[in-house]
């Protein structure tokens, strides 16, 4: 009976009933098992080892990298903390950079959702604006008010750069989308190719250029509602054909 491909989903550390926890959202792991994945939470320690990263990691077909309301520690990109920046999650911030260099050393489908579309920038040395709506010129990109309907709702247009990876998933130069974020890409790092931007100019989704494998982040939230949303539907369709492609040269491999 063919098995779902194994998908590595980055948790965040939280306080639950008041006992250190690792978390991760429903929507994501729904929207992977939606897809035909087989999502596996993956937990943070900020000392966790290059062993153990391995070992997490090496029966996997994909790695996802998930938002959070927490930031990245400005101090991994020589920044330092502003005061509107108020959350941190450093167990998180340990293993998501080390899940970027092992997905693209070892060719695994990897999948940035806005805090994990800025952890993939930080990886590959770009920095990150901590309060979006301080820069000259720029929109106020955060969460709205209301339910989750309104919350998760298209917020603003995307213009996709022709020729990339996202122009390749989706037959479309444009899209709404929804915006939950206080941080944006200050600086892109090299080595990432801009796939799409908002209209003031925010780069809203890159790829790794060169990479062997499905290397996309976006900045928005493709895993609310994908089947609603042609856009968020053609990321995980293409993002789940990645990492069946991965599981059948794993299961090559193995013969
Ligand atoms: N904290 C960062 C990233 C924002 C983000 O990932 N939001 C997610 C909200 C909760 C969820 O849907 O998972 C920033 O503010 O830019």
């Amino acid at each position: 009976m063919p098995t779902r491909p194994l998908v590595g989903v980055i948790a965040c550390r939280r306080e639950v009933e008041g006992h250190p926890s690792h978390m991760v959202t429903d929507k994501y792991l729904s929207a992977l098992r939606d897809y035909g994945l087989a999502p596996v939470m993956l937990p943070v320690w900020e000392d966790i080892s290059p062993a153990e990263v391995a070992a997490l990691t090496g029966r996997l077909d994909g790695l996802v990298l998930t938002g959070s309301h927490t930031n990245v520690a400005p101090q991994r990109y020589a920044a330092e903390r502003i005061p509107e920046n108020t959350r941190a999650d450093h167990d998180r911030d340990s293993l998501a950079m080390a899940l970027v260099s092992v997905a693209l050393e070892r060719d695994l489908p990897l999948l940035g959702i806005c805090r994990g579309f800025q952890e993939i920038n930080v990886a590959l040395g770009g920095s990150l604006y901590q309060a979006v709506q301080n820069q000259p010129g720029k929109l106020d990109h955060r969460e709205p008010e209301g339910d989750k309907a309104s919350r998760y709702a298209p917020a603003h247009d995307l213009a996709i750069r022709p020729g990339g990876v996202l122009a390749r998933l989706f037959d479309g130069e444009q899209a709404r989308v929804n915006s939950l974020h206080q941080q944006g890409i200050d600086r892109l790092a090299e080595g990432l190719r801009i796939e799409a931007v908002a209209p003031d100019g925010l780069v809203e989704a890159a790829s790794v250029t060169g990479a062997r494998s499905f290397a996309l982040a976006v900045q928005w939230h493709p895993e609310w509602q994908p089947g609603t949303h042609a856009l968020y539907d053609a990321i995980f369709r293409g993002y789940a054909r990645a990492c069946e492609a991965h599981q059948g040269q794993l299961t090559e491999a193995s013969i």
